[in-house]
């Protein structure tokens, strides 16, 4: 399976094309606009949200409510494109029309500055249009696809909002994902800790107020995975490996870690390494989860636990110092509109990241062509893990 997305961020629409899936996987659109809703919630967002009600429409590759292996194309409109209509049209336009929300102060921590140099852009609007976030919005239509394949195949995940601007909330120990998803959904930060949810929501406030921006920790679990997804034999076939690299991609994120992570350097063997035990009904399952579920690259059917962390946003209320691209003189922007926080969103992304890595892990071991072999496939498989 590969995919694409398209679309800038105050165009027409953006547009994702998924090649690869399966025959027979059953879908709606009311499976992406749930996640698509999701994503646009969340304590801290800024006024853009207020505006668009993301809803997809699929333009290929369904048919009565099932994937048909073709393409899965689909689309979403931007409802603010009515206002953006002259700034962003195809059609040439004249020098003082070009000059409309054209953007020559770059903002320290975006794409702003790199993109115009590398592209040779005189107007880094252009940068910023494919580099804003608004195309997660894409990513998160694929995984809602990717969620609703791994359903049928047993597989469930969770996110959930660990830390925003260094207030923690506490999870308790072995949480499923069923509870995860439950008390995420609960919370306007997708904190599963209710006596925190107050204190963060308090800490985008006041960061707010003080025209600052911060960013935070998530943590996405994955339940149901079978033992072997990846694997050791080469290094751009390990799955941790590209998981990190699909949480990593995701706009302002600086860091994966899985299972005790970081932590990792501080701990003796005895703490890290997860004891192995077997009986007749489970079969082989680890006494603790150290290592978030991978060995060697490998799921090692432990459920898989990976965080990501995010950085604060980088356009701020209170202007941090750059250069205008005109003059070469230093400024300070004026900002007028933009999130403070955006981690609560960011968790619903990183979910649809993990999952389309583990479909794609599955449809990689799995003959995929029909939905329904692939099924039995797995069935077949798991039941050969258990006898091993
Ligand atoms: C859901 C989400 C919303 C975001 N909203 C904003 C925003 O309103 N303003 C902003 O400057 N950056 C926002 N960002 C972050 C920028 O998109 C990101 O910092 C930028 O693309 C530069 O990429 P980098 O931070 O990965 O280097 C958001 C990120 C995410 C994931
Ligand atoms: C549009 C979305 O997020 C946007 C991401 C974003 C950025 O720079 O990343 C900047 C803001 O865009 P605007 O300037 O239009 O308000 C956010 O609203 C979205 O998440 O759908």
């Amino acid at each position: 399976m590969r995919y694409f997305t398209a679309g800038e961020s105050h165009g027409p629409e953006l547009t994702a094309i998924i090649d690869g899936l399966p025959a027979g996987v059953p879908l709606s659109e009311e499976d992406v606009n749930h996640e698509l809703k999701r994503r646009q919630g969340g304590y801290g967002r800024g006024g853009r949200m207020l505006i668009e009600t993301d809803t997809v429409t699929f333009t290929s590759g369904l048919r009565h409510g099932e994937t048909l292996g073709s393409p899965l194309t689909m689309v979403v409109k931007n409802d603010d494109f009515k206002n953006w209509q002259t700034v962003m049209g195809i059609e040439p336009v004249d020098e003082r029309a070009k000059l409309k929300r054209r953007l020559s102060k770059p903002r320290p921590g975006h794409a702003d500055l790199v993109g115009g140099i590398k592209y040779q852009h005189d107007d880094l609007r252009n940068v910023l249009e494919r580099s804003s976030a608004r195309e997660t919005t894409m990513r998160v239509a694929i995984g809602a696809v990717c969620k609703r394949l791994l359903k049928e195949l047993g597989v469930e995940l969770a996110g959930h909002v660990l830390e925003i601007g260094g207030v923690k909330g506490t999870v308790p120990d072995k949480m499923t994902v069923a509870e995860i998803r439950e008390r995420a959904e609960a919370s306007a930060v997708r904190c599963v800790d209710p006596a925190v949810e107050p204190l963060m929501k308090q800490k985008i406030d006041e960061t707010k107020k003080a025209g600052n921006t911060i960013g935070g920790v998530v943590e996405v679990v994955v339940e149901g995975v079978p033992v072997g997804l990846g694997s050791h034999t080469q290094w751009d076939a390990k799955l941790d490996g590209k998981i990190a690299q699909a949480i990593m991609s995701i706009n302002a994120f600086k860091g994966v870690e899985f299972g005790v992570g970081f932590e990792a350097a501080r701990l003796p063997g005895s703490e890290v390494m997860d004891e192995i035990v077997w009986d007749e009904a489970t079969g082989y399952s680890r006494k603790s989860n150290h290592l978030g579920g991978f060995e060697g690259g490998m799921t090692n059917g432990m459920p898989i636990v990976v965080r990501g962390v995010m950085k604060p946003i980088p356009t701020l209320y209170k202007p941090l110092q750059s250069v205008d691209i005109d003059t070469k003189k230093p400024y300070k922007a004026s900002v007028e509109r933009s999130d403070s926080s955006a981690v609560p969103a960011a968790c619903v992304v990183a979910e649809a990241m993990v999952a389309i890595e583990v479909a794609k892990a599955m449809l990689d071991k799995f003959e995929s062509d029909s939905f329904a072999r692939m099924k039995n496939n797995v069935a077949d498989y798991r039941d050969y893990t258990l006898r091993f």
